[in-house]
């Protein structure tokens, strides 16, 4: 597992491109038959993914988190974005369909990621926060989510916004997780951009062609950078920093947040002309 730790805003100033992507950008997280992850002292969020081709995947437990078992003091969000797959846990297994989310809740032991076909094999995102108490596992798909239609024609940015594990959805101790999706002709999102200083936030851009990408934008409002993502890559936005992207062409994202509380609506919008 690898470790990312956090910066300080003064220092990020002085961060070359090459700093930034070591820093923020996290690639590489589907390799075949393998599973990946990252730890960020950013709230202590665990980044990862799932790429089940040839054979079934276990959770396995990094020596770093010094635990039994992965979810012995964590949470678990997955999310599909590939071909159609199965999720077990503790022997229960969950089908799960492009786009569907699962959320595992602490104190269970075995994880195990499967594909039905390896010719179109499932993906799975992983987010994992610390976690105190025992939710129930639960399974949310795009029709049962929360959905908000955001933006509109002329600011380019017309999107569905879907809430999955989150205070009226499915609980959790502190994961709040969903995913936007941007609608053909509409390449912006989270522009104007907000803050939310109570909780870091990670963005997976995903559905975009090989040539396509975004500009990410981040670091404090006055003080912006930016970096240029490929399909299937994730950024970390740290709690001073901005997240907002556009895209050469529409695409979408699964955003996850964590940390004190437990809301989406301490957030605090970002003036236009504070940017900088
Ligand atoms: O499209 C958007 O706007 C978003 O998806 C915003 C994220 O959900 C977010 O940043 C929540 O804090
Ligand atoms: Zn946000």
């Amino acid at each position: 597992m690898e470790i990312r730790h956090a910066t300080n805003p003064e220092d990020f100033k002085q961060y070359s491109t090459e700093r930034i992507r070591k820093d923020f950008l996290v690639s590489d997280l589907f390799g075949e038959d393998e599973v990946n992850t990252v730890y960020t002292h950013y709230d202590r969020v665990i980044l990862g993914g799932a790429l089940p081709v040839e054979k079934s995947l276990e959770l396995t437990t990094p020596v770093a988190l010094k635990v039994d078992y992965f979810l012995e003091r964590r949470e678990l969000g997955v999310v599909n974005i590939g071909g159609l797959g199965s999720v077990s846990v503790d022997g229960q297994r969950y089908e799960m369909a492009a786009r569907e989310c699962l959320y595992i809740g602490k104190g269970h032991k075995d994880v195990v990621f499967a594909s039905r076909s390896s010719d179109e094999p499932a993906k799975f995102y992983l987010v994992s926060t610390p976690a105190h108490q025992a939710y129930p596992v639960q399974k949310v798909n795009l029709q049962q989510a929360q959905a908000y239609e955001l933006g509109t024609a002329s600011e380019s940015n017309e999107r569905t916004l879907y809430r999955f594990i989150h205070a009226e959805g499915i609980q959790s101790c502190q994961l709040m997780l969903g995913m936007t999706v941007l609608k053909p002709n509409n390449m912006w999102n989270t522009m104007p951009a907000h803050l939310h200083d109570r909780r870091m936030e990670a963005y997976l851009y995903f559905n975009l062609s090989d040539k396509a990408r975004v500009i990410h934008l981040m670091g404090e409002p006055h003080e912006t950078r930016h970096l240029i993502i490929q399909n299937e890559q994730a950024v970390i936005s740290p709690s001073w920093s901005i997240h907002s992207g556009m895209g050469t062409s529409n695409y979408a994202f699964i955003w996850a947040m964590a940390g004190e509380n437990y809301t989406f609506e301490d957030m605090d919008a970002v003036a236009m002309e504070d940017l900088r």
